[in-house]
């Protein structure tokens, strides 16, 4: 390059040689556009000579993102699905689970961007909607690795940073992967945030995004959407609703559908079996199979974020040999996401998880899909073994049925999945009752949680729309708490009118009920983080967890509750409450109260004290401070042989009559009453003028006090006045210098103006409003660090004054 043009360059004024260079590359650019257009308008869909990505009317960009990742040739639904949308057409597409549905709908995204010539200044161009934040995740790692080569940019709008955060990027997205709850928040809430010119719109798992729990999120969201767009839906179990069609406005769909003829709707690799399991052996059977694989990388699908807690919790405590890991909606965002990370890139490891992840999401190498609880319905039993046995590898799942369900066979026969009955050896089982019995003896937190899953667990069986399946009456409930290690079954009560799959869609935020969160339905409601909660007000507002929740409302004093009236009882599920009796004071004063599961009640009289913090636990250490909650004693008498009387009672009224008239007994009892109270009463004055007396003596005393530490005053004055040396050669100086009753007397008598002679002269004679300065004197002299001299009687002659000073001089 040319030294001018360097120059130029380095100003930032573009030269001659390089604008012609970009207009050249431009003209090209749109040149490629041009045949691009021309290619696919000639492509033949149907042509059986289309079988890899290049057989495909694509960019360079995209052609070489794709080589890139090692994807080449097309997979059956890429085939069909990719030349169609190519084309623009509308999609509904049907595809067995892992046979690539992804690169299905993405390539004829950058695709319709690339040839719209697409760029920052048009805003957004595509939008792609996923049911959970993990499959958003995925997705967009995916349209990273094949768009690499393209300007386009692209942002991930899950949730998890602040609003404002995501926002600001917002207006600069091509393309953004997005969760319906959040997304639908940025489009009603972040102003300037322009989708007029969105060319396509995708719905992975479309399927699940236009089920009940996203209904009112998707209709919302599609309303912001311009209409004249491209609407793209996959999902592995399409449905081909035409209401859904209409709430996205499709226009002339075509139907997708490559498995449709095939016997089986599950992959072809993949090997499925069902074993026949009581529900009290559940959990055993699967140590059992966790114990016999340890060499292996095995997803375990439970049917609530409780029992995925529990299971994990208690099996990890066991050490079975193999690394576990736990997923589920409640998780915070960043654990769910490090926990698909750790589990994609693990070789051996067990994920328990609740169907959060039973969709889409491509952990690689799954060699066991065990569904232990069973699927609400086929469709969601295709999806989660659809983890396993993806692309072209093998993998096995095995349904854990209980007696009462084997209808589900049926279901899935029906939806074309082929599965086998096998039975567990004998010799792989064992039972780890007793292992989970210490355990939730040991651990409080262990047993709250078998106890929360237990009624998660048996709520969902009871909550079923399926009622052929699930069978609520028939399961054998205390064989089930005993199998999860608790003493007995928690009380359950349901409530009417509840569906199951509302309060599992429902998000975290909106359900303060706290039901599972697995998809991301209504992330968008406000988050209640910044109010600052106690643990135990947490648990109280955590109703669906049936645990406890009311009780606890009614130990925070939570009014709202009780006024509810016939409310009360649909929500008391479980009533726990520990009442602790006197005996236990101490015991709880001892161990500070250890068991922090739950708040204690101590039962103080009539009334409760409920120790639900520490400050309050701090007080059963002091009984003297707990006395102030206890109600008003009441004063009891004990007869000869111990029994306690209130100190009025009745007398039985035969043995009244026995004693004589009333009346006259009246007069007997007001004359023996009188006479005790006038001798009380000599009784009291006497005491009361004992009391003066000592007094008045105690206050002599110490008067006398103050009248000695004015004369050291005095003295200590006369010291620092005179020479030392003159102290030294005579120490009766001090002596000599004191003043003399007789003087002071005579002070008195004559009203000197030299000393305040009132004063001193009432130093010996102290009367009791005197008190306060006779001991505030006192006081004084300590200061001084003086010793008080006490006299009981006035020194009134030289030997007593002698006496006084040498005190002063020794001290
Ligand atoms: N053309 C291809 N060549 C090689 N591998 C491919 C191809 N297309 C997809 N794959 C791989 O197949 C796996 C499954 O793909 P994908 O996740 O898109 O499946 P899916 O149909 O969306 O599954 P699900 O129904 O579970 O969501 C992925 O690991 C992906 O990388």
């Amino acid at each position: 390059m040319a030294p001018g043009a360097k120059s130029a360059a380095a100003r930032g004024k573009p030269s001659k040689a390089n604008t012609e260079a970009r207009s050249l590359k431009r003209k090209r650019g749109q040149d490629d556009v041009e045949k691009l257009r021309k290619a696919v308008d000639k492509l033949d869909i149907k042509s059986p000579d289309i079988k890899s990505f290049t057989d495909l009317p694509l960019c360079s960009a995209t052609s070489t993102g794709l080589r890139a990742s090692h994807f080449e040739t097309l997979t059956d639904v890429q085939k069909v699905a990719i030349p169609l949308a190519l084309k623009g057409k509308d999609i509904l597409g049907a595809a067995k689970t892992g046979s690539g549905k992804t690169l299905a709908f993405l390539v004829p995204v950058l695709e319709a961007l690339y040839r719209a010539q697409w760029t920052e200044l048009d805003g957004l161009g595509a939008l792609i909607i996923s049911p959970t934040r993990e499959l958003a995740v995925q997705i967009f790692e995916v349209l990273r690795k094949i768009g690499r080569k393209h300007t386009f940019s692209a942002g991930l709008v899950i949730g998890g940073k602040s609003l404002r955060e995501e926002a600001e990027r917002l207006g600069r997205m091509n393309i953004l992967v997005c969760t319906p709850g959040r997304m639908l928040q940025h489009l009603d809430q972040t102003a300037g945030f322009d989708v007029d010119n969105l060319q396509i719109l995708v719905l992975d798992e479309a399927d699940r995004i236009m089920d009940l729990g996203f209904q009112s999120a998707v209709d919302a969201l599609v309303d912001h959407l311009p209409k004249d767009r491209q609407t793209l839906l996959f999902s592995a179990t399409q449905s081909k609703r035409v209401s859904d069609l209409a709430r996205l406005s499709l226009k002339d769909p075509e139907y997708v559908s490559v498995h449709e003829e095939a016997t089986s709707a599950t992959p072809t690799n993949l090997q499925q079996h069902y074993i026949v399991v009581p529900l009290a052996e559940k959990l055993e059977t699967l140590w059992g199979f966790l114990r016999a694989n340890l060499k292996s990388k095995i997803i375990v699908f439970l049917s609530s974020g409780k029992q995925v807690r529990f299971a994990y919790e208690s099996f990890k405590r066991m050490q079975p040999g193999i690394s576990l890991l736990h997923l589920h909606g409640r998780q915070k965002q960043l654990a769910r996401l490090e926990v698909t990370s750790r589990f994609g890139a693990a070789k051996f490891a067990c994920l328990f998880a609740t169907d959060v992840v039973a969709r889409g999401v491509d952990f690689p190498a799954v060699d066991w899909v065990i569904q232990a609880d069973c699927p609400e319905d086929a469709d969601t039993y295709i999806h989660r073994v659809g983890r396993t046995a993806r692309y072209e590898s093998k993998g096995k799942a095995v349904l854990f049925l209980e007696p009462t369900e084997l209808a589900f066979l049926k279901r899935l026969e029906h939806k074309k999945v082929p599965i086998q009955k096998v039975n567990v050896k004998e010799t792989k089982k064992k039972s780890i009752t007793d292992q989970l019995q210490s355990l939730c003896f040991q651990s409080p937190d262990l047993k709250y949680l078998g106890q929360k899953a237990f009624i998660s667990y048996t709520r969902s069986i009871y909550l079923q729309k399926d009622k052929e399946v699930f069978k609520f009456k028939k399961l054998d409930l205390d064989a089930f708490a005993a199998s999860m290690g608790l003493a007995g079954a928690p009380q359950i009560k349901f409530q009417k009118g509840e569906d199951v799959k509302r309060l599992k869609n429902a998000s975290r935020e909106a359900m303060s009920s706290g039901s599972e969160s697995d998809y991301e339905g209504g992330e968008g409601k406000k988050s209640k983080k910044d109010e600052v909660r106690t643990k135990y007000q947490k648990m109280a507002e955590r109703q669906n967890q049936d645990v406890l929740s009311s009780h606890y409302r009614k130990l925070l004093g939570d009014d709202d509750e009780n006024n509810n009236g016939g409310e009360d009882d649909e929500q008391d599920f479980l009533a726990v409450k520990r009442v602790l009796g006197d005996d236990d004071l101490d015991k709880a004063a001892e161990d500070g109260t250890k068991d922090q599961g739950m708040p204690k009640v101590i039962q103080l009289g009539k009334s409760e004290l409920v120790i639900d913090s520490n400050r309050r636990e701090k007080l059963l250490k002091s009984k003297k401070k707990l006395l102030k909650f206890m109600d008003k004693p009441t004063k009891l008498v004990f007869d000869d042989d111990g029994n306690a009387h209130s100190l009025y009672e009745l007398q039985d009224e035969d043995d009244f009559k026995q004693e004589g008239p009333a009346a006259r007994l009246r007069e007997q009892f007001v004359e023996t009453e009188a006479t005790k109270v006038r001798e009380a009463d000599v009784e009291d004055k006497q005491a009361a003028k004992d009391r003066r007396r000592e007094k008045r003596d105690r206050a002599k005393a110490r008067e006398r006090g103050e009248e000695l530490a004015q004369l050291e005053q005095q003295s200590a004055r006369l010291v620092s006045d005179s020479d030392d040396d003159e102290m030294d050669e005579d120490p009766l100086a001090l002596l000599r210098s004191l003043p003399m009753l007789d003087d002071r007397d005579r002070d008195d008598s004559d009203g000197g103006d030299d000393e305040p002679p009132k004063k001193k002269a009432k130093k010996w004679f102290q009367d009791d409003s005197d008190d306060e300065r006779a001991q505030l004197a006192a006081k004084n002299k300590k200061k001084n660090g003086k010793k008080v001299i006490e006299m009981d009687h006035e020194p009134d002659n030289l030997q007593d004054l002698e006496a006084l000073a040498t005190g002063l001089l020794e001290d």
